[in-house]
């Protein structure tokens, strides 16, 4: 059974406007977003500081609820599950990348990657582990802990903690925000990948026009509005676009 009304996407977000704050001091960060995303599609969420993507990406994936508007993920409607039901979907479904990685510091990278197995309540597949860490070349490193892994290696393994349930969807807030061009682009292939190999949906934030040049397509905020979208984006296409809002939004401030 499919609550969606467009049964080939991945992801659906319909009229999705999120306020936060009461009367008088409302902010509109999300004002009537419409998207829909196939399966297997990678799409960079860009636009200027404020403009709403974080608040796009947690809508998305269920972290938050919108205000108004409907959230369809594999066919799912976000809307009528309880919060137990909306967490057990996420861990079922979608998987997330941060930008300050996010690791438990207490833990190796091996058993960071198996957390969301446990979590889950799966039976741990040692096998899905190690083959996890091999995809993000982390495998000698599995029983370090974070703080003796770089940047770059901390990222890794946090991309082999998002994928080791396969989730259909993943979602990456400024995934390589924190890392040198090397690490960043080891982390874009590996999300290239996963879109390209095994048919996950990619969504990411990104402020770097080279990073957005990766994906399918980039979408663009500004004030909470879905303004344009690029298919098939290049750095220098995407870095004119980026521009061009920050001088609109600027003029409308
Ligand atoms: N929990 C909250 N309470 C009140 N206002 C919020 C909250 N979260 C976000 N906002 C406001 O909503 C707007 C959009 O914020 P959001 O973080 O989504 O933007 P962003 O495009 O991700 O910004 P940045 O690029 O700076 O991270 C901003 O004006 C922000 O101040």
């Amino acid at each position: 059974m499919t609550d969606s009304a467009h049964p080939g996407s991945a992801l659906e977000l319909e009229g999705v406007t999120r306020v936060y704050g009461s009367t008088g001091t409302e902010v509109r960060a999300l004002d009537g977003v419409t998207l829909r995303l196939p399966p297997g599609s990678f799409t960079a969420v860009m636009g200027p500081s404020g403009s709403g993507k974080s608040t796009l990406l947690n809508c998305a994936a269920g972290l938050d609820r919108p205000t108004e508007g409907s959230v369809t993920v594999q066919g799912r409607s976000l809307a009528g599950l309880s919060d137990d039901q909306l967490t057990r979907f996420r861990r079922a479904h979608l998987g997330f990348v941060f930008q300050a990685f996010n690791l438990l510091p207490y833990l190796t990278a091996y058993q960071n990657v198996e957390l969301p197995l446990r979590l889950a309540g799966r039976r741990v597949d040692r096998r899905a582990v190690v083959e996890a860490l091999a995809e993000v070349s982390i495998d000698g490193r599995a029983h370090h802990l974070p703080a003796e892994l770089s940047g770059g290696q901390q990222q890794r393994v946090a991309v082999a903690r998002a994928m080791v349930a396969r989730p259909a969807v993943l979602f990456a807030d400024e995934p390589t925000g924190a890392l040198d061009s090397v690490a960043a682009r080891a982390v874009l292939d590996l999300l290239r990948q996963a879109a390209d190999r095994r048919g996950q949906t990619i969504v990411m934030v990104t402020h770097d026009p080279v990073a957005a040049a990766r994906a399918d397509s980039v979408v663009f905020l500004a004030d909470g509005r879905l303004v344009g979208t690029m298919a098939a984006p290049t750095a220098d296409a995407v870095a004119g676009q980026l521009a061009h809002l920050g001088e609109l939004t600027a003029v409308s401030r």
